[in-house]
């Protein structure tokens, strides 16, 4: 089964927590997911490889570490993945971006995709999914789904906020997928939205509602 990293570390606590709030705007709304999703970039990419080469410093030739030729992808589920997608591009610039795209139907709760397109050499790459919100999961697992089906092999999932229902069908229809999270909340409500949550964070980023 798949690990669930919650990254409470407190500047991630102290962002999400405006994040959540009703008051905040779309403009900090904006730069605040921005932020977090650069703070969790660094622990996501925990695990990339290094290899050793000789750097001469101004001081001394030393044996030094760089990260291995690792390729890496990053695929924001539309819309509200994309609200995340330059805050990780910051750390790691040489990734290359593909896009799902993909609605919640209001009435069913079930994912419409309406979008694919990823890196051509998708088969050699390792991909973080993303999207703010894990809620019934069915978005996720569906775009996860769908990269797979077009040769993904080693996959992360990165949300800010999860419901543990969320976290559950992930972990039944990909139980290769190591999810983080900034958060993980309580419950998800009547509408199938996340409690506490923070509210329908497609329409808070780009200002819709
Ligand atoms: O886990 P689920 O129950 O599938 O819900 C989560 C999905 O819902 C939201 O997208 P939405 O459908 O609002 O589309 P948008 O990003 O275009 O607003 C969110 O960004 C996720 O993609
Ligand atoms: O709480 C939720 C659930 C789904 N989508 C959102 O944007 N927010
Ligand atoms: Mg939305």
């Amino acid at each position: 089964m798949g690990n669930v990293f919650v990254l409470d570390h407190p500047l991630i606590q102290h962002k999400l927590t405006h994040i959540r709030d009703v008051n905040t705007g779309t403009k900090e709304f904006r730069q605040l997911v921005d932020e977090v999703a650069g703070l969790m970039a660094f622990e996501i990419t925990r695990d990339l490889p290094l290899e050793e080469i000789q750097v001469k410093t101004p001081v001394a030739e030393a044996t030094l570490k760089v990260i291995a030729g690792k390729k890496l992808g990053l695929v924001p589920i539309l819309r509200a993945g994309l609200g995340m997608v330059d805050g990780i591009i910051k750390m790691i610039p040489a990734a290359k971006i593909g896009h799902v795209g993909l609605y919640r139907d209001p009435e069913t709760l079930k994912p419409v995709e309406y979008y694919v397109k990823l890196p051509t050499d998708v088969e050699e790459r390792d991909f973080i999914v993303i999207d703010p919100m894990l809620a019934t999961g069915g978005s996720a697992s569906a775009a996860i789904t769908s990269i797979k089906n077009r040769g993904a092999k080693n996959i992360k999932l990165m949300c800010l906020v999860a419901a543990p229902e969320g976290v559950e069908v992930l972990q039944k229809d990909h139980p290769d997928v190591d999810i983080y999270l900034a958060a993980l909340d309580e419950k998800l409500d009547d509408h199938g939205y996340i409690v506490p949550g923070l509210g329908d964070a497609g329409d808070r980023l780009f200002g819709t509602k």
